[in-house]
């Protein structure tokens, strides 16, 4: 879109022009033809607006409907001579054009240009080729507010003005895509800020509400992403199943026989750093393509890179309320933070760059696992150490292995997440289980033996918070929170105040549609340190234990006693269909400490 700046009128005239405008506006007369019959008028008139202002400017409105108005205010027009075509068309066309309306198409504009004074812009307009094919400029005065206040009467006729002025925020990297903000009632003296300005303070905000959100963060990049995000979704051929909602089924939710209806914003006080994020609700952008089906097309509103469906065809249950979030958030005691400077301390290794495995000198991490790497330089987990992984669930007695921020396994996921970003990885679908699990998860594509699938987000809470939350919550279903602190045992005794859990129930992100699985699962937990080098919080990632073909459901063993009766989190009954299931064996198993909450619990009774 061209936009071109005019010179400034006197502010004087700028109102009178206004004035008039105001008055030819009923007639459907643009502010174009309007400049131009009083440029003619002035010079008429020898710059006396009264013989104009007559009369309710009786004498510019019989100068612009005379037959031959049109003609000769071409001879003034100069000024506005933006397009070459169409000015034939221009002359021979009757210049009663209705007005654009709020909401009207305006993307056959071809120009939209502002008009700025001293103190900001005065009015800005679009110069259209409306349908009929004619050239016009449309007013929008963007101080209309401030101008009826001054005591102009503005006709009850005067159809509303299109938002004004429109500011380009970003766009997708071709341009096809943009996302634009409309300033529709500015208030008086509103003054446009600097884009940087906007996005800066948004940034700081969010950067102080958001924990983890950290200095690259950008929401201009955001901003972009969406655009770049919108046009491949688009444009993507292969959509998941024809079942979810196209973009149609929002644009028209009557039309498509379907319902859309309106998010809220909650605040969310006991997040520490976080004022305000989205709250899911069974009454949100859910549509019914069909009585069967219950669909939500993106469950993390924009939050992940790739969109995440739900559908459901089983039953009627909707999408159960929470927050989706996409980093781990502390809940008020649940500290993670004050380990953070002693990364550079110990076995980790902070510094490293570059790629690990080709470099001569051994880094911390690989010092730690005797010189082994986790990782292939196909970023897919060493098969030695992913066997190892998988022994530790089957066997949680055996050591853990952590790895820090910049190695192996966290690079291997900021791959995995790149590749989703780019879109050359299709993402998950959440889905009703037909045994009667309650959701569950599937991968959408071919995924080979080792490979990243995702974070297990959720709430950093204590033992004893968590222990708090199941007191409460008695009868919450479809929750199972897992121990973060891996390391707890090897202390002694670790205080249920300090040691760190995670609880995906109300915030989370898709990991928490997650099922288990008995033994043979297709994904395993891997402990992915971050933060912390003392190893009591980690990351909880998830790596697949063999190819999974795009489809199946994804599963991990949450290492389960079902034998074990105190479990403050009553054991479900197991239907993950495994031959070795253990729930229907029925067998007696060592649990894994790191993973049982209960155990945790029990064991400090
Ligand atoms: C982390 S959630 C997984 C998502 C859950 N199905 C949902 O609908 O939100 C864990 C809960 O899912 C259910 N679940 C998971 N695996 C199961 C299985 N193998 N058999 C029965 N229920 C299962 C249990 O209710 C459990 O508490």
């Amino acid at each position: 879109m061209l936009v071109c700046r005019l010179m400034a009128p006197s502010k004087e005239n700028q109102a009178k022009f206004r004035k008039a405008c105001i008055a030819m506006k009923p007639y459907g007369i643009s502010a174009a033809t309007v400049k131009s019959g009083l440029k003619h008028l002035l010079k008429v008139y020898d710059n006396n607006w009264m013989y104009i202002e007559e009369d309710d400017y009786k004498v510019l409105l019989d100068f612009i409907i005379e037959p031959d108005g049109p003609k000769r205010m071409e001879s003034v027009n100069h000024e506005f001579k933006l397009r070459d075509e169409s000015e034939d068309e221009e002359e021979t066309k009757p210049l009663k054009r209705k007005p654009l309306l709020r909401g009207e198409d305006t993307s056959s504009c071809m120009y939209a240009f502002e008009i700025r004074d001293g103190n900001g812009m005065a009015f800005a307009g679009y110069l259209c080729e409306n349908g009929e094919n004619l050239l016009g400029l449309e007013y929008n005065n963007i101080e209309s507010k401030a101008s009826k206040n001054e005591g102009e009467n503005e006709s009850e006729d005067v159809p509303p003005s299109p938002c004004s002025s429109e500011i380009d925020l970003a766009s997708s990297s071709n341009g096809e895509v943009k996302l634009t903000f409309s300033i529709c009632k500015p208030p008086p003296g509103f003054r446009i800020p600097s884009l940087d300005a906007v996005m800066k303070c948004v940034e700081d905000t969010y950067r102080e509400k958001i924990q983890g959100l950290g200095t690259e963060f950008s929401l201009s990049q955001l901003l972009k992403d969406i655009c770049q995000c919108f046009m491949e979704q688009g444009n993507a051929s292969d959509h998941v199943g024809n079942k979810i909602p196209s973009f149609d089924n929002f644009k028209e939710p009557e039309k498509q026989g379907g319902r859309l209806r309106k998010q809220h914003m909650v605040g969310i006080d006991e997040l520490s750093g976080s004022s305000s994020l989205t709250i899911f609700t069974n009454e949100q952008s859910t549509v019914d393509l069909c009585s069967k089906c219950y669909c939500v097309d993106d469950i993390t509103r924009g939050l992940e890179k790739q969109e995440i469906s739900l559908i459901n065809e089983v039953d009627n249950e909707k999408l159960p309320t929470f927050t989706y979030i996409h980093t781990n958030v502390n809940y008020r005691t649940a500290h993670v933070k004050f380990m953070l400077p002693r990364i550079a301390d110990e076995n980790s290794c902070p510094d490293c760059f570059g790629d690990c495995l080709s470099s001569e000198v051994p880094c911390a991490c690989a010092v730690e696992t005797g010189g082994e790497f986790a990782y292939t330089s196909e970023g897919l987990v060493d098969e030695k150490f992913l066997k190892n992984c998988i022994d530790i669930t089957l066997k949680p007695s055996k050591k853990d292995y952590f790895y820090c921020d910049d190695c192996p396994l966290e690079r291997m996921k900021k791959k995995r997440t790149n590749q989703l970003q780019s879109g050359s990885c299709k993402g998950h679908l959440v889905f009703m289980t037909p045994e009667g699990k309650g959701w569950g998860l599937r991968n959408l594509e071919d995924l080979p033996r080792g490979t990243f699938v995702c974070e297990h987000v959720g709430e950093i809470v204590t033992n004893s918070e968590l222990f708090e939350r199941n007191e409460q919550n008695k009868n919450e279903q479809h929750t199972y929170p897992v121990l973060l602190d891996a390391d707890w045992s090897s202390e002694g005794f670790l205080k249920d105040e300090e040691a760190l859990c995670l609880d995906a129930t109300s915030f989370g992100n898709v990991a928490r549609f997650i099922n288990h699985r008995c033994v043979d699962a297709n994904m395993v937990e891997i402990p992915v340190e971050v933060e912390s080098p003392d190893h009591h919080y980690y990351h909880h990632a998830f790596f697949t234990t063999r190819e999974v073909k795009a489809m199946e459901e994804l599963t991990w063993d949450y290492g389960i006693d079902f034998d074990d009766d105190s479990h403050p989190v009553k054991a479900f009954a197991c239907k993950c269909g495994s031959k070795c299931c253990k729930a229907v064996k029925s067998k007696k198993r060592e649990v894994g400490e790191k993973q049982v909450i209960a155990r945790l619990v029990v064991s400090k009774e």
